[in-house]
């Protein structure tokens, strides 16, 4: 009776950090939206490292999530193989920029691969479904009178294939003590263009940009207030043609091949191109979500936003923007080769390891410093001791040697325990909700924050309650011990459903030695804490998997 009582107040909607939340598994949470969610098309000038597996792992995190919650997504990627950088870098190989590209492309796909990124489209801009994407997307814009020829006369960014007005560049003195103009923003050099080209109407669709980010698509909101402050500035029309002369490599300017189409609205309509723009019946596309780095934000939140809605299309539903990793506070870049490989980091830290770190270490709003000792700490805090620690004392042979799940006994909770297991539940009962609304607002380090908070609690609950003492006195001490056995098991299967799309392995290998079905993985068909809540509870008395021995096994001291 007291339970029952007291579980009716937990499910009562609670604040947690002023954020209002519903106890438990939401309808909204399940909605089965069909929805795209991608990440830029990365530029293949080099090979992959970590900051671009960062980016990628975020965009993996909200599709499996998504799955997870029963809705319809497909997860783009993929690399993007125009400009004036692939054309140069393939030229000092003395290679052909198709060949090199090919190359490249094929390294960022494999170590996508390795990480168990579950993209279902992989667009290489060189595809002749992304060009003839491109192509029909420019005579949209054409037909609807948005192109004009003109002469663009302004700084130019070869790095970051960007267009920069006077006070987006200031001068600087190089290490040969030479005057150099760069970019505020990115510190790469710029260099002044004049040349007649095809201009685009971004001025005239300044109204339209700002009514949809009214909308707040923006998460962190902190971008929303840089987007905002930037339209506020002048915002010219957007050069976006290069004359053949100088850039060979590119997409042709369907009605005037003597002109290449500018990279970048290329590279953002891989959107159109995952989503069938190319195809004859292309169905105007549903919401889209789209994950990048800060570095790029312009470009996806008022260039991208813009292009659609000239072309009668609606603009993003989402822009989900990180910050960077860097390496001694310096942005980790290809460029700069001051880069982490990703693949050494999995031979390092398996790839679950490198996954949760990145995860839990990365935050959208600030930078962050990649080193070997923070990965060494988080992976044997949260990952060895506390999660895997749990589970192996919960699962042990000696102390569940039915090894089952054994059956709740409401009657048997001491009142010693109350306020403990109180406590404990109200805050398992609610942590699908907290998940939820951090993997929503595009903080997925506060998300597994919050999971490895409940799975010490747990561990400090197990340890205070004593099972493995319990199990071996009288009836009513057994009961409990049970109970308590339950309780953390039931814990668990939930911490291994929610670190599903964080971490796949480590989670299977969770919900395997639990013994939960496949049919039983996702927020809707978990039904958590059922015998606690008076509910049927299938999983009581059900088999636990076989012994998977240790769950992540504690990293070496680095010497
Ligand atoms: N250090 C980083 N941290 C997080 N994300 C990054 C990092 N570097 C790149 N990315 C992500 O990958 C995308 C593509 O990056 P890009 O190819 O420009 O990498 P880069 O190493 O900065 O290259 P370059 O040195 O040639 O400018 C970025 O827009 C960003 O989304």
């Amino acid at each position: 009776m007291w339970l029952q009582r007291n579980l009716r107040e937990l499910c009562m909607p609670i604040r947690i950090n002023s954020v209002p939340f519903t106890t438990r598994i939401s309808n909204e949470m399940l909605q089965p939206h069909s929805h795209i969610i991608t990440t830029p098309i990365f530029y293949v000038n080099a090979a992959p490292h970590l900051g671009h597996v960062y980016s990628v792992l975020q965009a993996d995190v909200q599709h499996r999530y998504s799955m997870l919650c029963g809705k319809k997504t497909t997860f783009s990627t993929g690399t993007d193989e125009h400009g004036m950088k692939v054309q140069q870098a393939a030229t000092v190989l003395g290679s052909n920029p198709y060949t090199f590209c090919t190359a490249v492309s094929q390294q960022f796909r494999t170590v996508f691969d390795v990480l168990g990124i579950a993209y279902t489209d992989f667009v290489r801009s060189s595809e002749l479904r992304h060009v003839q994407a491109v192509s029909n997307f420019w005579l949209t814009l054409e037909e609807k009178g948005y192109i004009y020829k003109g002469i663009y006369r302004g700084w130019y960014c070869i790095s970051d294939e960007a267009f920069l007005s006077e006070g987006q560049t200031m001068e600087k003195t190089d290490p040969e003590g030479n005057k150099i103009r760069i970019s505020v923003e990115s510190g790469h050099q710029v260099h002044w263009m004049s040349e007649e080209n095809y201009m685009f109407r971004l001025s005239s669709l300044r109204p339209l940009v700002l009514r949809w980010l009214q909308s707040e698509p923006l998460r962190p909101f902190h971008f929303h207030r840089v987007v905002h402050q930037w339209l506020e500035d002048e915002l010219p029309d957007l050069s976006v043609s290069r004359h053949r002369n100088r850039l060979a490599w590119g997409i042709p300017v369907p009605s005037d091949p003597s002109h290449v189409i500018y990279v970048w609205l290329d590279a953002l309509v891989n959107y159109l191109t995952a989503a069938g723009y190319s195809e004859p019946h292309f169905v105007p596309w549903g919401p889209s979500t789209h994950v990048l780095g800060k570095d790029i934000l312009r470009f996806h939140a008022i260039y991208w936003p813009a292009f659609l809605l000239a072309a009668g299309l609606p603009p993003p539903r989402a822009l989900l923007v990180h910050s960077h990793w860097t390496c001694g506070g310096v942005k980790m870049s290809k460029s700069l080769h001051n880069v982490v490989d990703p693949i050494e980091c999995m031979k390092r830290y398996t790839r679950d390891g490198l996954r949760y770190f990145l995860l839990r270490n990365g935050a959208p709003e600030r930078d962050c410093d990649f080193n070997h000792f923070a990965v060494h700490t988080l992976l044997n805090s949260e990952l060895a001791d506390s999660l895997g620690g749990l589970l192996n004392r919960c699962a042990a042979q000696a102390i569940n040697p039915k090894q089952h799940f054994p059956h709740y006994h409401p009657a048997s909770v001491p009142s010693s325990a109350y306020d403990q297991l109180q406590n404990l539940l109200g805050s398992l009962l609610e942590l699908p909700t907290v998940v939820h609304h951090w993997v929503e607002s595009f903080h997925v380090n506060k998300a597994l924050e919050a999971i490895d908070a409940r799975v010490r609690d747990t561990n400090a609950f197990f340890q205070s309650q004593a099972p493995w003492k319990l199990v071996k006195g009288d009836e009513k001490d057994v009961a409990w011990g049970n109970s308590v056995l339950y309780l953390t098991l039931e814990a668990m299967r939930l911490y291994g459903t929610l670190l599903q799309p964080a971490v796949p392995g480590l989670a299977k290998a969770i919900l395997d030695r639990l013994g939960v079905s496949p049919v039983h993985r996702t927020l809707k068909d978990g039904h958590f804490f059922n015998a606690v809540l008076g509910l049927n509870c299938f999983f009581q008395g059900q088999s636990l998997g076989p012994d998977i021995g240790l769950l992540f096994p504690r990293l070496e001291k680095i010497l």
